[in-house]
Order: C-alpha cells, then structure tokens, then sequence
C-alpha cells in the first residue's frame, strides 16, 4: 500500500495521455491508478505498458471512468471538450480532482463546469506549462502599460493534428491582453482576416493560427506601434512541459477547497 496521490489518465492513447502516463510512471510523488479511453478503441483491455510498446505496468486499460475515477484522487484530462464534460460530472461523483487541459470549449461548455466545480476542484488551463503562464502575467503588464497606439496581435503556431483555433493559449494571452487593457476580449476580437477586411480596427486584438508538421507549440503576442514593436514569444519544443504541469495541479489540489482554479493559482504567479 502507498499513501501516493493516485492519478488516473484519461485519453491514454492520446499524444498527450501518453506524455502524461510517462510523467506519473517517473514521478516520485504520484502513482498511476488507472487509464481510460473511449469506447471501442483497441487499447482498452491491454497493460497501458504493452500498449505503449514498453514492458508491463499492471495497469490496464479500462472505458469505465466512474471505475477508475473511484480509486483515485485526481483525473488529469486533456481529450475534448465533450468528453471532458462528461468526466467532470464524473470525476465530482468520485470526489477526484480533475485537471483539464483540453482547449477548444465552448463559452457554454466552460460554464456547464460550474456545477461539478460546486462539488470538487478544478484546474483548468489552456497552457499547463510554467513559461507560458508567466508570459500571460508578462503580457497582462505589458498591456497595461502600453495604450492603443500599439497594435496588439497574437500568433500561435501548431501541429498539423491540432482541431481547435485559436490555441487555448493563445486565448489566454489574448484575454490578459483584454484585461491589462481594460476591455472586454468578445467586444475587440479580431479572428481569420481574409479578402477586403477595411483597415485594421485600433484597439483590436488580432488572432492568426499556423498549422503545420510537428510544432509542438509557439506563441507570440507583438505589440506593434509607429517606429517600434515589441514581441512576447513562448517556444515549448517538448510536451513535458504541459505533463508536469498537469501532475504539479493535480497534486497542488488534494485537500483544497472545491472551485475553479488555473495555472495562475497553481503557480502563485
Ligand atoms: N493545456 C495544455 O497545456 C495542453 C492542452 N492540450 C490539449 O489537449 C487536448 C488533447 O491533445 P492531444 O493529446 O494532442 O490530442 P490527441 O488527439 O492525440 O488525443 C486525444 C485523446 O482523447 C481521446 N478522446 C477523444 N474524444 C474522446 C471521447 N469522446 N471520450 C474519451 N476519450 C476521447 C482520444 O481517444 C485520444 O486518446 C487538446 O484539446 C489539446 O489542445 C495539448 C497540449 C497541452
Ligand atoms: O494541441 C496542442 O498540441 C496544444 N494545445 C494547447 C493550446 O491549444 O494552446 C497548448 C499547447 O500549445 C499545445
């Protein structure tokens, strides 16, 4: 028996689930209590080790979360978005943690959280790394001290697999950008320019997404005025960095309040 934090997996075959079956596996201070994935997929039934093309784990591959969630303490989660409702709902009925790291939820869907974060914590980021919450802090300052002489755009590159855009850090930048401005991002949003888009509006936050081969993950936020730009730029070459993210929140929660947390709190940035 072991009084290490018990972490369940969703999403295991999942570029990330396996980063972050990789990260708990080595980690000192959490155990790997299960693995989930969806229905149907071939995994389900193997030693989540086998599956990986590894040796052994004694862990095997389960479609029942509310199982597997019951004996854990926390679910790190970065699959979609209607699946990650459904484990919320879930991961609140176990009394788990749950670290949500998937991007693309809808306003509605990020409120549809609220009741199982009545009845457990939730950590939730679109960007579980430690630079990239700095920068959002970075560009929270950087746009409170700057006026709207400075055009402010944001640009993420990604993967070619990636389904959602912009990036979930990308919002995030772009909603501490809104916020060190004083404004509401929906009310100066500016997505997807093309054809005659008329000249840029001032005050707007411009999003351009790049897909492409194996990038990992880039994110710039420029402020460019008359004479001199400035440019925030975040480079992940490497998932870990989301995966150690993720274990350091789902251990940061154990024995704290119910609520919806982030990165932020978690860091204490
Ligand atoms: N917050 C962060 O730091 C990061 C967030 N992400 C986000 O994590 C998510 C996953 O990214 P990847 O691992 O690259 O994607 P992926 O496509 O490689 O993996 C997704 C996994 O979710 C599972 N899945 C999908 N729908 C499901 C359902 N309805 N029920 C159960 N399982 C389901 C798939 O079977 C797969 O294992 C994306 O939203 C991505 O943007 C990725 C990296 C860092
Ligand atoms: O899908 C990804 O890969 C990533 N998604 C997150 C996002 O949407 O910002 C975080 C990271 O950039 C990788």
């Amino acid at each position: 028996m072991t009084d290490k934090p018990g972490i369940v997996i969703t999403g295991a075959s999942g570029r990330m689930g396996q980063m972050l079956i990789k990260t708990v596996l080595d980690s000192d201070t959490a155990r790997l209590a299960g693995v989930v994935e969806r229905t149907g997929h071939d995994w389900v039934g193997q030693d989540i080790g086998i599956a990986m093309g590894g040796p052994a784990q004694g862990v095997i591959v389960t479609d029942d979360a509310l199982a597997a969630f019951s004996t854990a303490q926390a679910v790190i989660d970065f699959t979609a978005p209607e699946a990650t409702l459904a484990f919320s709902k879930l991961a609140a009925e176990a009394g788990c943690v749950h670290v949500i790291g998937t991007t693309g939820m809808s306003e509605t869907q990020i409120a549809d959280l609220d009741p199982a974060a009545s009845q457990t914590v939730i950590v939730r980021a679109g960007n579980m790394s430690l630079g990239v919450n700095l920068l959002v802090q970075l560009t929270r300052k950087v746009a409170a001290a700057l006026d709207e002489d400075f055009d402010i755009e944001v640009i993420e590159a990604h993967h070619h697999h990636k389904v959602d855009a912009p990036s979930g850090t990308a919002l995030m930048l772009g909603e501490a950008a809104a916020e060190g401005r004083g404004v509401s991002l929906s009310e100066v949003s500016d997505r997807g320019r093309d054809g005659i888009t008329g000249a840029r509006k001032k005050g707007d936050i411009g999003f351009t997404a790049i897909r492409g081969g194996d990038i990992v993950g880039e994110h710039d936020v420029l402020f460019a005025a008359k004479g001199e730009r400035i440019v925030l730029r975040h480079m992940a070459t490497d998932r870990a960095i989301f995966a150690r993210g993720a274990l350091k929140a789902a251990l940061w929660g154990q024995g704290k309040p119910p609520g919806a947390y982030d990165m932020i709190d978690v860091l204490g940035l």
